[in-house]
């Protein structure tokens, strides 16, 4: 499971995180919700090696996350998406797709530039694994398009397919309905849950679209001012008077 406990993190004299908890259990799908501000995309930052940790502990299944480097949280089982994607607008979806896939390369750079016979097996391996991930997460038709000319919505799956090409365990999506439509958002509610089946995965979802949350997750994590302020069930986060407060405000 992941646990993580007391992440600390500031920038200059800014606690951006302060006693930042969570626990989630293997195969679930749990949300990590928020005013704005709140801290859960510097939770995320945290958790995948792109920010300095100050304090406290980030494990995956027993396996320490904090001060591992970002290739090293792949390597450790971790993938996610980005709020504002972080694709390769000039590529094609397949070579977007590809590109997640590198992570976890084993060839070096050496062996890349002589292109060996191991480093032309894993290209071969990597495409194969890439053409797959189009094909499941329903981008076929464009695969051979560059993801600049794609409706956002699209370029939100190549996202999401990147995230998995690197074979995680333990999916971070950020964000994922944020500029989607209301059959989008069904829609992605649908392949959240089919990836989750069909690869054992366990994902962690920062989101504000309540009704996806409260029909997708079983837990929910509440966070105000970058501390935990409540965890639960959708139904007990919803009705924990300091996460009203925290979004509506303290009453005058
Ligand atoms: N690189 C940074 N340098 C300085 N301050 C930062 C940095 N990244 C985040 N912060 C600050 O940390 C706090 C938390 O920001 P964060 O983006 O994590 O919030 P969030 O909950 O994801 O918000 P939103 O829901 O609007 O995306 C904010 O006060 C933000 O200004």
């Amino acid at each position: 499971m992941l646990e993580v406990r007391d992440l600390t993190v500031q920038f200059g004299g800014v606690k951006a995180l302060s006693g930042a908890r969570l626990t989630a259990e293997r195969e679930s799908v749990t949300a990590l919700i928020g005013p704005n501000g709140a801290g859960k995309t510097t939770f995320f930052n945290c958790l995948t090696g792109l920010y300095p940790v100050h304090g406290g502990s980030a494990t995956w299944c027993g396996k320490q996350l904090v001060g591992l480097p970002a290739h090293g949280v792949a390597r450790a089982g971790l993938s996610r998406t980005f709020q504002n994607l972080a694709l390769f607008p000039s590529l094609t979806v397949l070579d977007n797709v590809i590109a997640g896939a590198h992570l976890l390369g084993r060839a070096g750079f050496a062996m890349g530039t002589l292109r060996t016979p191991r480093v032309r097996a894993e290209e071969r391996e990597t495409r194969r694994v890439a053409e797959e991930l189009t094909e499941e997460i329903g981008l076929r038709e464009v695969r051979d398009e560059p993801v600049s000319g794609l409706p956002y919505g699209t370029q939100k799956r190549v996202e999401l397919a990147r995230a998995l090409a690197s074979r995680p365990e333990l999916l971070l999506l950020d964000e994922p309905a944020a500029g989607l439509s209301s059959p989008e958002v069904a829609e992605l509610k649908q392949l959240i849950l089919d990836v989750r089946e069909r690869r054992g995965l366990t994902v962690l979802l920062v989101e504000h679209h309540m009704g996806l949350v409260m029909s997708l997750c079983r837990r929910v994590t509440v966070m105000n001012f970058g501390r935990t302020i409540a965890e639960g069930t959708p139904a007990e986060v919803q009705e924990d008077p300091a996460v009203v407060e925290a979004y509506l405000g303290a009453p005058t």
